[in-house]
C-alpha cells in the first residue's frame, strides 16, 4: 500500500495570553491510498491543529509531514492540486446561489464549468442549486464546501468534522459520499467525534488524545485489540450509580447504557465481581461486551464524545489498600498507563 499522508512526531505549542499550550506532542499518523481514514479524538485533542499544519495553514514547531511522498509544507505548491480540503469554516458570498458559487470557484481554479452540476448532484444540493447561499442551513453550507473541495477531482480529500450541522439523513449521505469517493480511488481523511458513523464508514482510524496518537490501524484491528477488555454488568437499578463510582475509582472505565454498565479496562471479569462485592454490591449478570469504537475511544481517551472524562483520577494511589489492579492481580499501571503502553504514545 502507498501512504498518501505521513505525519511523524508533529509538535505544536500555542501561546495564549503569555502562556504556552502544547496542542501536539509528537503526533504520528499514516493514511494509506484509497482509504476512508477516520481521525478521532475528544474536543481539544489536536485534530484541527494537525489538519491545519498539514495544509500549511499554521506552522508546526517540529516533526515531519509528507503528502504523496513529498515533504510539506515545502512541497505544498506541487501537491496542492491533488488535494481538496474543508478545514476552516466555509465562508461564501451570501448573495450568490450555490451554483454561482461553484462556478466562480471552478473558474478561479481552471476547472471545466461542466463539473459544477455533477458536484452539486454528488453532495445532494442539485435541487437547491439556484437558491442563494444565505438561505442555506449550516448543513447545506457544509455540503457546498465539500462540493467545492471536490471540484478539481482531488486524489486526497481532507474534511474536518464533515458531519457538523448535518441532520441524521445528511450524515448518512455524507458517509455514503465518502465511501463512494474511496471506492472510486480517492483517499478520504476526515476528523470526527461521531464514532458510530466513523465505525461504519472507515477502513482505518487514528485516535488522538492530548496531542498524541493513542491508537491506529484498520477498524477491526483497533476493535479486536480491545475486545477482551470490556464486560457488560447488570445490577439492581439503585446500585448502578454506586457500582459505577466504585469501578471508576478502582481504575476501570464505565459507561451506563440503559439498565447496565459497560465496564472497560477489565482483563479478568472476576475482578469486577471482586471489586463490587468488596463494597457490598452484587451483580445480577456479567457478559463479555461486544466492543464498538465508542468504547475503545472512551477507554483510550478517557472521554466520551459528548461528555466529560468518565475515568476518575483513578491511579494506584486512589485504590484502597489490598484492592487488586484493574482487571487482574498482576497488572502494572493504571488505565491510562495501560492505554499508553499498548499503543504508541
Ligand atoms: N489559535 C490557537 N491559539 C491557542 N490555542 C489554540 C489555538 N487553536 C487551538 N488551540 C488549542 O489547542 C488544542 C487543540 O485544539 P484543536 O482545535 O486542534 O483540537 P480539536 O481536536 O480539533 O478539537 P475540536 O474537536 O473541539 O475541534 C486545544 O486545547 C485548543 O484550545
Amino acid at each position: 500500500m502507498t501512504a498518501v499522508v505521513e505525519i511523524d512526531g508533529l509538535l505544536k505549542t500555542y501561546r495564549r495570553r503569555g502562556r504556552r499550550h502544547r496542542a501536539l506532542a509528537g503526533f504520528t499518523m499514516t493514511v494509506e491510498q484509497g482509504q476512508v481514514h477516520g481521525f478521532l479524538g475528544p474536543n481539544g485533542s489536536g485534530k484541527t491543529t494537525t489538519l491545519r499544519a498539514l495544509l500549511g495553514l499554521i506552522q508546526a514547531d517540529g516533526g515531519a509531514m509528507r503528502m504523496f511522498g513529498r515533504l510539506v509544507p515545502g512541497a505544498l505548491p506541487d501537491v496542492v492540486g491533488r488535494v481538496g480540503a474543508v478545514v476552516e469554516n466555509p465562508r461564501f458570498f451570501p448573495g450568490f446561489t450555490g451554483r454561482d458559487t461553484l462556478r466562480l470557484l471552478a473558474d478561479a481554479g481552471g476547472v471545466p464549468p461542466g463539473r459544477v452540476d455533477a458536484k452539486l448532484e454528488l453532495v445532494g444540493l442539485a435541487d437547491r442549486a439556484r437558491d442563494r447561499v444565505r438561505t442555506y442551513s449550516l448543513g447545506m453550507r457544509q455540503r457546498l464546501a465539500v462540493a467545492s473541495a471536490l471540484l478539481k477531482d482531488p486524489e486526497l480529500v481532507i474534511l474536518d468534522e464533515p458531519a457538523n450541522g448535518l441532520d441524521p439523513a445528511g450524515i448518512r449521505e455524507m458517509r455514503q459520499l465518502m465511501r463512494d469517493l474511496a471506492d472510486g480511488g480517492t483517499t478520504v481523511l476526515f476528523s470526527s467525534h461521531l464514532l458510530a458513523e466513523v465505525q461504519q464508514v472507515c477502513d482505518a482510524v487514528t485516535i488522538i488524545a492530548g496531542g498524541r496518537r493513542v491508537a491506529a490501524g484498520p477498524v477491526e484491528d483497533v476493535l479486536a485489540s480491545h475486545t477482551e477488555d470490556a464486560v457488560r454488568v447488570r445490577l439492581a437499578a439503585g446500585e448502578l450509580a454506586p457500582a459505577a463510582q466504585v469501578l471508576v475509582r478502582a481504575g476501570a472505565t464505565v459507561r451506563q447504557e440503559g439498565g447496565h454498565l459497560l465496564v472497560g479496562n477489565v482483563q479478568r471479569p472476576a475482578w469486577v465481581t471482586y471489586v463490587l462485592a468488596e463494597h457490598g454490591l452484587f451483580l445480577e449478570e456479567l457478559v463479555p461486551a461486544k466492543v464498538d469504537l465508542e468504547s475503545v475511544f472512551l477507554a483510550l481517551t478517557g472521554a466520551g464524545p459528548d461528555g466529560p472524562p468518565a475515568r476518575a483520577a483513578g491511579g494506584p494511589a486512589d485504590r484502597r489498600a489490598g484492592e487488586p489492579e484493574p482487571g487482574s492481580g498482576d497488572r502494572d499501571g493504571d488505565a491510562a498507563d495501560r492505554a499508553r503502553a499498548e499503543v504508541d504514545a
